[in-house]
C-alpha cells in the first residue's frame, strides 16, 4: 500500500487497506516511497487502526523507526536495507520480519537472520522501483523450494 499511488486512483490509503481486507488480504504492507516521516507515521497509525480492528497484521516497508513508533506488527527489508538480524534485535522476537530475496543465498541468509517470510521477486515488471531486476518464475521456484519456508511472490504494477 502506498498513499501516493492510491491518491492517483482517487482513494485514501485507509480506503485501500479496507478494500484489501474486504478482498481477503491476510497481511498488509505499508510501502511509502516518497512520504515525509511525519506523513508516513500518520499513514501507518491510520492503517494500523483498521488492521487491528480486523486482526490483520501490518508491516512497514524499510522503516524500522516507523514500525517501532506505531507498534506495527513488523517490517519488510530489502537486500540493501537494515539486515534482518539487526531488525530482529531492534524489534524483538514477536514481530514479523520479511526480507526481499532473489537467490537461494539471500533466502538462506534471511532464514539464518531470523526472517519470518521472504519476498521473492519481482516476477513481472513494476515501475515502483528502479534498478530492480525481474526474476523468472523458474528462478523463484529454485529460491523458494530450496528453502521450503513461507514466501510471497510479487506480480508487479505498471502505473502510468
Ligand atoms: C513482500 C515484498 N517483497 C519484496 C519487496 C521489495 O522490497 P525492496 O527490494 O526492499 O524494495 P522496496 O520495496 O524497498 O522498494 C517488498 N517491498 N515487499
Ligand atoms: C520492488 C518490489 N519488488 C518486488 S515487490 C516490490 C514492491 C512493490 O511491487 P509493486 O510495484 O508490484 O506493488
Amino acid at each position: 500500500m502506498d498513499s501516493g499511488m492510491n491518491k492517483k486512483w482517487g482513494r485514501s490509503i485507509t480506503d485501500a487497506v479496507k478494500a484489501a481486507i474486504e478482498g481477503s488480504a491476510t497481511i498488509i504492507q505499508l510501502r511509502e516511497k516518497d512520504a515525509d516521516t511525519g506523513d508516513f507515521l500518520e499513514a501507518a497509525r491510520a492503517c494500523l487502526k483498521i488492521c487491528r480492528l480486523h486482526g490483520v497484521p501490518l508491516v512497514v516497508n524499510d522503516r524500522i523507526d516507523i514500525a517501532l513508533a506505531c507498534d506495527a506488527d513488523g517490517v519488510h527489508e530489502g537486500q540493501s536495507d537494515m539486515p534482518a538480524h539487526v531488525a530482529r534485535t531492534l524489534l524483538g522476537p514477536e514481530k514479523i520480519i520479511g526480507v526481499s530475496c532473489k537467490t537461494q543465498q539471500h533466502a538462506q541468509q534471511a532464514w539464518r537472520d531470523g526472517a519470518n517470510y521472504i519476498g521473492c521477486g519481482r516476477v513481472y515488471p513494476t515501475n515502483t522501483k528502479a534498478n530492480n531486476f525481474t526474476i523468472a518464475l523458474f528462478d523463484r521456484e529454485c529460491v523458494t523450494t530450496e528453502t521450503k519456508r513461507l514466501h510471497t511472490v510479487q506480480t508487479g504494477r505498471n502505473e502510468q
